[in-house]
């Protein structure tokens, strides 16, 4: 470890010395933690709050299962098209005790797993590293030959607005926890989190009114299919893109004896126009940061860039130059997705110990992200303007919109379009955007074509099943190779393929 010489006073109250200490555990520390403890056995992990992880408590897992209830409830309020009349109830109090229920099962499978490691291995506890480089926690002081950091991330507020908030702000650690559903909810952020749950409880009959600064959803960087996005969210969703929050706020209201909190946002909309919204709650979205210098992580050598980045991070095994520390996960911010924190975790867990061969020492997972609205939200690979900023990459667009795509239409899907980018030097998919139905799909086909180096022939060599969603990628693909004008099947045009 390349610390700072301990003085004597700091030795003396050294409480163990262990080989690896993992400092977090979440989905990337406890999947460390597993691996490091194949072949070592002075080891520690250090926790503070749940052992059950980000995702399943608070993240991935809760925001899915409330999804599911509002896709639920919009089938069943949008069948009267297809001639089937239905009417819904929704029990709020159900929906949100599912949640937890489904969710506590799934954290079961963590605690167990979590409760077999020895009690003399895990420290529950907030950890520091201080000047020394030495990890305290509670009243220990471990001397960690190496160290794993898997933090995680926190929801960024903006600030005064906790305060000024109070009981009406929700974030995603606490909305889940709702009893019931609310009446009336301001969504601030549209990223995955806001539109996700935005989305979500407005099918489950809230009022909902998403707010974003600026005139993009889900952080989209293709101009067209940010514009489709919006055009096919805002057919359910009420939106006001480009809007600036300029206070928020509560007020007390009585109604029939009963005095009652509301919030209030005061906002100038894109025109300019100053407007005011009020409601139950404010759900923050704002954007989660990593937590790296609370921890004093510069105390063991690392430098973080003005985001709190670390610098000279390898991004293959997390490890930050040639020190003994390895941050790995939401902690490092360099992709914060749980497929990332898992393999990351993993692979730090046995590089720690000399284990390259289970490590995955293999090219960095290719950026794949999907928003769980509906339509779904994928991008994959290189965006559009990372593409346009390299000279050498000569490259086309091959689209497919799916608003008239032959099983979209007849699934009552068919909003959305498809941008595939290909490389005209080398028949290569260089990156993909989209929004439309079966998206996550499509995503995972196009991934793995362009993780397997796999060229547009390849792809159209392979079957596609009539009628289906995936119909839509071929025909993408096909206008990808007319533009780059290589001559092999016939184009068909989007009409052709049903
Ligand atoms: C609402 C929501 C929905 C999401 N949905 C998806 C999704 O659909 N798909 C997807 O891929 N990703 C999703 N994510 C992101 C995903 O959950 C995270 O990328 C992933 O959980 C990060 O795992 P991690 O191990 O890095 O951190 P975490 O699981 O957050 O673990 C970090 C742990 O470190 C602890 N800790 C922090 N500081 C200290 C300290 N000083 N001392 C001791 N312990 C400390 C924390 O308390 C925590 O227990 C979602 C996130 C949210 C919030
Ligand atoms: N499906 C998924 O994979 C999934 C789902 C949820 C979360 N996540 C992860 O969680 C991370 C955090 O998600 P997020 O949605 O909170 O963050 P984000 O950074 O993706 O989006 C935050 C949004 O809030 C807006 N914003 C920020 N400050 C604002 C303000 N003062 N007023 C109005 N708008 C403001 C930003 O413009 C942006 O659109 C994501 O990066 C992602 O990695 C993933």
């Amino acid at each position: 470890m390349n610390k700072p010489s301990n003085t004597d006073s700091a030795e003396q109250k050294i409480t163990r010395t262990v080989s690896v200490a993992v400092i977090g555990a979440g989905t990337a520390g406890q999947n460390a933690f597993r691996q490091a403890s194949k072949t070592r056995d002075d080891i520690v992990i250090i926790n503070e709050g749940f052992w059950t992880t980000t995702c399943i408590q608070v993240g991935c897992m809760p925001s899915k299962l409330l999804i599911a209830a509002a896709d639920r409830a919009h089938e069943a309020n949008h069948s009267a098209d297809f001639g089937v009349h239905a009417t819904t109830q929704i029990d709020g109090k159900r929906v949100m005790e599912r949640v937890r229920e489904e969710r506590s099962h799934f954290a079961s499978y963590i605690k167990k797993q979590v409760e077999s490691w020895p009690e003399d291995k895990k420290i529950d506890g907030r950890a520091y590293i201080n000047q020394q480089g030495l990890i305290e926690v509670n009243n220990e002081l471990i001397d960690a030959k190496k160290i794993i950091v898997a933090t995680g991330s926190s929801t960024f507020i903006p600030d005064g607005w906790a305060d000024k908030l109070g009981a009406t702000l929700l974030t995603s650690d606490t909305v889940f926890e709702l009893n019931d559903l609310p009446k009336s909810l301001a969504v601030v952020g549209a990223g995955a989190i806001g539109l996700e749950l935005a989305q979500a409880f407005t099918r489950l009959g809230v009022e909902v009114t998403l707010f974003n600064r600026v005139k993009r959803v889900a952080g989209l960087k293709d101009d067209d299919i940010n514009n489709k996005a919006i055009d096919c969210l805002s057919h359910e969703l009420t939106m006001h893109l480009g809007s600036d929050i300029k206070d928020v706020g509560t007020r007390h209201t009585d109604t029939q004896d009963h005095p009652e909190q509301t919030a209030f946002i005061n906002y100038e909309d894109s025109a300019g126009e100053a407007r005011q919204w009020q409601g139950e709650y404010v759900l923050v979205a704002t954007g989660r940061r990593n937590t790296i210098k609370q921890l004093g992580i510069e105390n063991l050598g690392v430098e973080l860039d003005d985001k709190n980045r670390p610098k000279n991070l390898s991004i293959k095994t997390g490890q930050i130059g040639d020190l003994n520390v390895y941050i790995v996960g939401d902690a490092n911010a360099h992709i914060p997705l749980l497929h990332v924190a898992s393999d990351e975790g993993y692979s730090a867990g046995n590089m720690i110990c000399g284990n390259e061969k289970d490590a995955y020492i293999r090219p960095p997972a290719l950026p794949f992200s999907i928003v769980f609205c509906s339509p779904q939200i994928v991008n994959v690979g290189m965006s559009l303007p990372e593409i346009q900023q390299d000279p050498e990459l000569e490259y086309v667009i091959g689209r497919v919109s799916f608003d008239n795509q032959g099983r979209s239409r007849v699934m009552g899907v068919n909003c959305g379009l498809l941008h595939i980018y290909g490389c005209k030097k080398t028949d290569r998919i260089l990156g993909a955007s989209m929004i439309g139905p079966d998206a996550e799909y499509i995503g995972h086909i196009l991934a793995t074509a362009i993780t397997n180096d796999l060229n547009i022939k390849d792809m159209l060599d392979t079957p596609f099943y009539h009628p289906t969603i995936l119909e839509g990628l071929r025909t993408a693909l096909r206008d990808v190779q007319h533009k780059m004008e290589i001559p092999y099947q016939y184009h068909d045009t989007q009409e052709d393929s049903f």
